[in-house]
């Protein structure tokens, strides 16, 4: 289907079931292919795609059919959870190869971005303060500083939100600006389209004739070998022109596997910033600024104190999960009518709370801990048995008995092969230590603060 008869049904969908409804539930679909009489949507979790299941899918498919699509059938798939295009707003509103297209530059201009992934709506702070701050200059559209502006983290971190405020902002200054914003797999698919329509003339006119190209999760043509090659001499001849290329990618390009050395040594030659995980007071932040939209979408439903400081503290995996939790929190209040205080949170969001819970590792706890007391990893492991060793050892494996799931035996294991029963000793011994010497006391509440953060 194309996004033209999306966008006609959705309009048709938004007046039949309310702006509320509109917002939650039809919004975030993301049409798939059509084939065989069933459509496919993307969701963004199984409880949204029951839902809407159970109480659009007829209105949805009457609108379906009604635009020409011909289905009986709705397949409500999970978007996949990292740099797959189908998760996100994608660019080419027209089919790349048309011949039309090919010749109209104009089709590279950034229409359908998503408005809600703006620089107003992304909320800085320790993690992604320099990402951000690179962004901006490069959306001002001035002379190129760096080139490429390489951004990359972990999933769902905010690296599309700000290709796209960087496209919205550059559409506002710079509106004569061709701008292409794109995901790596849609550059290999035009660049296969081109080749099997013999039109790769074209396909090189058309990107070398922008002025910012925008390529998301660029680790997506990793071992791809022709693919890589067309990149990489659209990347110089952008380049040698003085274009601004920003890229982004789930790691640093030396970290990308398969991927050929000279079009890493191109993706390292601009500005590379990371966006680190998440930290609480970030975390804190973002969910504020959500809860403002969410109001607007159920006027009246207010959260209870403590409610975001919980989930700011409890899901620490990505902003997505962090958002569908917000989501869900409200739609479900909404519709059983109760507010949102501690207990609805943790009956509607048991399974999200459930999947993030942190796992501790021993290793996490000895690096820690050998950190904490100023000696080598090595040393706390190895056999020495200075007191300046073996206490710390021995914090080490209290904590590991106390914060991880493993046995003694296993603990052992990890500190040099050492006998369960040396590890009962110094868990023991640290048992008793606590209630003795404040100063241990003191170390093990800083540590576990530490590992918990
Ligand atoms: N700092 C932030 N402020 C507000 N929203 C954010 C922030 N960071 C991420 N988000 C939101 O989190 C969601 C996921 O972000 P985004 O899609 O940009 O992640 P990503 O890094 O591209 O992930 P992926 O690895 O899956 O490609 C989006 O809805 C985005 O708006």
């Amino acid at each position: 289907m194309t996004q033209d008869q999306w966008g006609a049904i959705r309009q048709r969908l938004l007046k039949t079931v309310g702006q509320n409804n509109f917002t939650t539930w039809i919004e975030p679909l993301v049409p798939g292919p059509v084939s065989e009489g069933i459509a496919t949507l993307h969701v963004p979790t199984n409880f949204f795609g029951n839902y809407v299941s159970q109480n659009f899918a007829d209105l949805i498919l009457h609108e379906l059919n009604a635009e020409g699509v011909e289905v009986s059938r709705l397949n409500f798939a999970l978007a996949a959870p990292s740099g797959a295009s189908a998760a996100k707003p994608v660019m080419p509103a027209k089919k790349p190869a048309a011949p039309q297209a090919a010749a109209n530059t104009s089709v590279l201009n950034t229409a359908p971005l998503d408005p809600r992934f703006s620089f107003d709506n992304f909320v800085v702070g320790k993690p992604n303060e320099l990402a951000h701050a690179a962004a901006r200059r490069v959306a001002e559209g001035g002379p190129v500083t760096f080139n490429p502006l390489f951004l990359y983290g972990g999933v769902g971190l905010g690296k599309t939100h700000l290709m796209h405020a960087i496209a919205l902002e550059l559409q506002q200054r710079k509106p004569q600006m061709n701008v292409l914003y794109l995901s790596a797999e849609q550059f290999m698919y035009r660049f296969v389209q081109a080749l099997r329509d013999r039109k790769m003339m074209d396909f090189k006119e058309i990107f070398r004739s922008v002025d910012v190209l925008m390529v998301d999760d660029v680790q997506f043509i990793a071992g791809k070998d022709s693919t890589q090659e067309e990149f990489f001499h659209t990347f110089n001849a952008l380049v040698d022109q003085n274009k601004q290329i920003i890229i982004s990618a789930d790691r640093a390009p030396g970290e990308i596997k398969d991927l050929e050395d000279r079009v890493k040594s191109r993706l390292q030659c601009g500005l590379v910033v990371d966006l680190h995980p998440t930290d609480y007071e970030l975390r804190l932040g973002i969910l504020q600024s959500k809860v403002e939209v969410q109001r607007r979408n159920y006027p009246g439903l207010e959260v209870d104190d403590g409610v975001l400081e919980f989930l700011a503290h409890r899901i620490s995996s990505n902003v997505r999960v962090l958002e569908g939790a917000l989501t869900r929190l409200f739609a479900f209040a909404s519709l059983v009518g109760r507010e949102i205080n501690m207990e609805l949170t943790q009956d509607c969001l048991a399974d999200v709370l459930r999947d993030s819970e942190r796992k501790i590792t021993v290793e996490e706890i000895q690096r820690k801990v050998s950190d904490h007391y100023n000696i080598r990893l090595s040393d706390m492991i190895g056999p020495k048995r200075l007191r300046s060793y073996a206490r710390p050892r021995q914090v080490a494996m209290y904590l590991c008995k106390q914060m991880t799931s493993r046995s003694l035996p296993e603990i052992g294991r990890r500190f040099g092969g050492r006998d369960h029963t040396t590890v009962m000793h110094g868990v023991r011994r640290i048992e008793e230590l606590k209630q003795s010497d404040g100063q241990i006391a003191e170390d093990l509440e800083m540590l576990r603060r530490a590992l918990e953060a």
